[in-house]
């Protein structure tokens, strides 16, 4: 244990609550123009951070949110305190992201209601996914490939459901043409253009009914992973920030997360329940290569995969290939 009680500035009903300091992002603080701004030098890092009065909620959560910034341009000025429980402020600001949230909590407040304790290490089930394994299949014929199967992954700890799409005849002589596909609610569904989503989505099924079609199959993984695990919630948030001129990686930063907050544990697990050990994989992102090779599995190739360009999506696609080491034309 040894951490201190923790509020989470977004999601507390403590309106009584107030505390001398507040946790957050080392991204975050920049944003807040940190007056000791050495303290906020790796983005993903938790910083402790004071004013010249204590914190009230409303405080707290403006000190979280860069939607209020224009509202309160005079937050600050702000210094960084030492912090000496490192590995519970980490667990917490990624609790935060798992959740949804703003990475943003009030320490040790008055008032602040009842606490839960919590470990750093019981975060670790959660990334790793451990707990996860097949609860159920069945064929679920599909536009895109008639002869497809769906399964259904669950785990104890955890409420995100993910599913693989199996397309085509399995065979244990050729690897499949696998697609890690993470959840996008505008993208997936709503056919937004914002991003190219809904083109890769529908480009990777049809890739994988002609491999199916040629004697092969597919292995679609639908990972519950929005916004590139940020959630939806904090996805939209970054979409406004966009729409006042910041890039993807930039409006992530400034609402404290992370630009990119996956892990493909999940995924590696996954594909492990299925017995897959060696796989083609569709993708431009070499960090998912990677990924997948450092959990043991053998990715024999690296596709290229379309990306869905548009002319919303141009600035997203650009950003993707020039900050975020995508392989784009
Ligand atoms: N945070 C954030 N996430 C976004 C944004 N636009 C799209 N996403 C998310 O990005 C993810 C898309 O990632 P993928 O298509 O799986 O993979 P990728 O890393 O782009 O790599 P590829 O395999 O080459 O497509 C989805 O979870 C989307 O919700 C954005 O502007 N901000
Ligand atoms: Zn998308």
């Amino acid at each position: 244990m040894g951490g201190p009680t923790l509020l989470p500035a977004e999601t507390a009903i403590a309106n009584e609550a107030q505390a001398d300091r507040l946790l957050i992002s080392a991204a975050r603080a920049v944003t807040l123009k940190l007056a000791n701004q050495r303290e906020a030098a790796t983005p993903d890092a938790p910083v402790l951070i004071h004013g010249a009065d204590p914190f009230t909620l409303a405080d707290a959560r403006a000190a979280a949110d860069p939607a209020l910034d224009l509202a309160n341009p005079l937050k600050g000025p702000f210094r960084a305190d030492r912090l000496d429980w490192q590995a519970e402020a980490q667990a917490a600001l990624e609790l935060a992201r798992i959740a949804g949230i703003l990475p943003a909590f009030m320490v040790d407040p008055d008032n602040p209601g009842e606490a839960q304790p919590i470990e750093a290490g019981d975060l670790a089930a959660l990334q790793l996914g451990h707990g996860l394994r097949i609860v159920t299949r069945a064929r679920l014929p599909v536009a895109a490939a008639l002869d497809a199967e769906i399964v259904a992954f669950r785990s104890t700890d955890d409420l995100r459901e993910h599913v693989a799409l199996v397309i085509g005849e399995r065979r244990a002589d050729r690897p499949p043409l696998v697609r890690l596909h993470s959840e996008c609610l505008t993208g997936d569904v709503l056919g937004s253009l914002k991003c190219d989503c809904g083109p890769q989505l529908d480009g990777a099924l049809a890739q994988m009914a002609q491999e199916a079609e040629s004697g092969g199959w597919g292995v679609l993984l639908y990972l519950r992973q929005e916004g590139r695990g940020i959630g939806l919630v904090n996805k939209l948030r970054a979409y406004r920030l966009q729409d006042q001129g910041h890039d993807t990686v930039d409006a992530n930063q400034r609402l404290g997360l992370p630009d990119e907050a996956r892990d493909f544990h999940t995924a590696a697990r996954m594909l492990a329940l299925l017995d897959i050990a060696d796989l083609r994989l569709l993708t431009n992102n070499p960090r998912k290569v990677a990924a997948l090779e450092a959990q043991g599995l053998s990715v024999t190739e690296r596709v290229p995969h379309a990306p869905g360009a548009n002319p919303q999506n141009a600035r997203y696609l650009a950003t993707k290939r020039d900050r975020s080491g995508h392989l784009l034309p």
